[in-house]
């Protein structure tokens, strides 16, 4: 797949205010961009679990002792449940849209009792760094950007080559430069 992304929303911290716990949580676009993300590139492509009793389901057995494997990144790109599953659409996690979104398809961070424990933490760390860093700067596409990107194939799901973009100031008059 070929990503090009443009991402714009305003942000409302001022370029030096500390992004305080209650103020991220009103970034709600930003929250819908994190979620737009996981979707196309969930870092644990695959989920798995191991069957505890034989159980039929629609047909096929599944006996006890065996690793059922949940494909978390095949279900995330299921045109049945996202149109056009290949386009960067946030609106997908708008509040309207949000309540049709079956949490059993949607699994970046897994399902049930034993799913991320991390979760909070990481969502919240990561939109800490994605505020400070957009205060002050733009990224914008450069001649080094490797476009189409290129997955990894083992392990989690991460670019096999580092993803390079241009740095902008924000304090610079022309960010399209
Ligand atoms: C964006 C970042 C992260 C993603 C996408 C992610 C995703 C996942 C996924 C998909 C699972 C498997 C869930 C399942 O089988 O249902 C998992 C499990 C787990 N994660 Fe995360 N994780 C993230 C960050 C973190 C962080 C920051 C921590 C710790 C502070 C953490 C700790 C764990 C632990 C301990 C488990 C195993 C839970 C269990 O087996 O009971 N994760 N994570």
């Amino acid at each position: 797949h070929g990503y090009c992304l443009k991402i714009c929303f305003p942000l409302p911290f001022p370029p030096q205010a500390a992004p305080t716990y209650d103020a991220i949580l009103q970034v709600e676009y930003l929250d819908m961009v994190v979620n737009e993300t996981l979707r196309l590139f969930p870092v644990g492509g695959r989920i798995e679990r191991v069957c505890k009793k034989s159980i039929e389901i629609n047909g096929v057995t599944i006996s006890k002792g065996t690793v059922a494997m949940i494909p978390a990144y095949a279900l995330h790109q299921d045109p049945e449940y996202w149109p056009e599953p290949e386009e960067f659409r946030p609106e997908r996690f708008s509040k309207e849209n949000r309540e049709s979104i079956d949490p059993y398809i949607f699994l970046p961070f897994g399902a049930g009792p034993r799913n991320c424990i991390g979760m909070r933490f990481a969502l919240l760390s990561l939109k800490v760094a994605m505020i400070v860093l957009l205060q002050r700067f733009y990224f914008r596409i450069c001649k080094d950007t490797l476009i189409p990107l290129v997955l990894d194939t083992k392990g989690f799901l991460q670019p096999k080559k580092p993803i390079i973009l241009k740095m902008v100031p924000r304090t610079h008059v022309n960010p399209e430069e």
